[in-house]
């Protein structure tokens, strides 16, 4: 688990760039932080692996300072990823995710074996794209060598600063969409830091909205964030259309479901799973024409879902986060 507490950094010319920070995240926690330029995300996050030291409070992962400890030492449980990749351009892409294992001293076949099972579970077909050189890459493909190369010493906790930002809007959210997946599968403790607030309610488990000078202006889960903003600043930044953003973070409810009786089975043709969310619901829909999707829980589908059910959901979502 990581805690902030009381953390503040001012830098040498005077700026205030975090002041009075608590937070915590906790263990498996996929933690994004949101906010407009200069409000001191990346900062914050750098002060967790000491690439910035903080002028006030202290900073704990796992009930350890880390202050306390060798920075070499504490890097190494902590997985760094950048926008700008940052890949030696004359290594191929093997190589390039080696480094961090050779670093530390793995033998050469061991750091090899792992890059390639890395490459792998990236979506980087090793066949393909080991022995390339990262000119030879799309930004997409060397985003996903970014997260490799993080993972590659197995680090418990993850930081990622802007990870997605280089890439165009479809490949961004593919990849939000792999890295989501993969989060699922080695439930590391992430910190994500990011100015998108779409990409900030889909990939987090909670989201903490930056204001200028660092403050903590809230600190919940997406669906708290969109349906009760804290104060104007986030309901300003969270923005008018904050009703089609919880698409992305309500569930399908089988209170909106047709009964499956009426439809007859060549006219159901997409079936989506019962804990979709809204958004994907409404994409698979646009995507079939028949204008209804089945839902399924397991193998038995529970119900029909037509564009009417899901304004009907939308709606109820929306009403219950005004009311609580
Ligand atoms: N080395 C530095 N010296 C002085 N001020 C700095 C330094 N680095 C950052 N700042 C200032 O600290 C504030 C917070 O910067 P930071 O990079 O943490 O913001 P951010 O929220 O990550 O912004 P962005 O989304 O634009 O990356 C800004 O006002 C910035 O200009």
């Amino acid at each position: 688990m990581i805690r902030l507490s009381g953390v503040g950094k001012t830098y040498d010319d005077g700026t205030v760039a975090v002041q009075g920070l608590d937070l915590e995240v906790g263990q498996g926690e996929l933690v994004c932080f949101v906010g407009p330029s200069g409000c001191g995300k990346s900062t914050t996050l750098k002060m967790i692996n000491r690439l910035i030291e903080p002028t006030t409070g202290t900073i704990e992962i796992d009930g350890r300072d880390v202050t306390g400890q060798d920075p070499v030492e504490l890097r190494r449980g902590i997985g760094y990823v950048i926008q700008q990749v940052g890949l030696f351009p004359h290594q191929k892409i093997v190589t390039n995710v080696m480094t961090v294992p050779l670093l530390y001293g793995e033998s050469k076949a061991t750091a090899r074996r792992r890059a390639l099972e890395l490459m792998d579970l990236v979506g980087l077909e090793p066949a393909t794209y080991a022995d390339r050189y990262p000119h030879q890459l799309s930004g997409g493909q060397r985003q996903r060598v970014g997260v490799a190369r993080a993972l590659a010493a197995n680090p418990p906790v993850l930081l990622m600063d802007e990870p997605f930002g280089a890439v165009d809007p479809v490949v961004r959210v593919r990849l939000q969409d792999e890295f989501l997946r993969l989060q699922r599968e080695l439930g590391k403790t992430v910190v994500l830091v990011t100015h998108d607030i779409d990409e900030a309610v889909r990939m987090g488990d909670r989201v903490a909205v930056f204001a200028t000078g660092g403050r903590l202006a809230q600190y919940g889960t997406p669906a708290e964030v969109l349906g009760r903003p804290a104060d104007d600043f986030v309901a300003d930044f969270v923005g008018s259309t904050r009703g089609l953003r919880r698409l992305s973070v309500t569930r399908i409810d089988r209170a909106h479901l047709e009964p499956v009786d009426g439809v007859t089975t060549g006219a159901l043709g997409a079936v989506i799973d019962v804990d979709s969310s809204l958004e994907e619901a409404l994409a698979v829909l646009l995507r079939d024409d028949r204008g209804v999707i089945g839902v399924q829980d397991g193998p038995q589908v529970v119900g029909v879902l037509t564009p009417d059910g899901i304004h009907r959901a939308l709606r109820a979502s929306l009403a219950d986060a005004e009311s609580a």
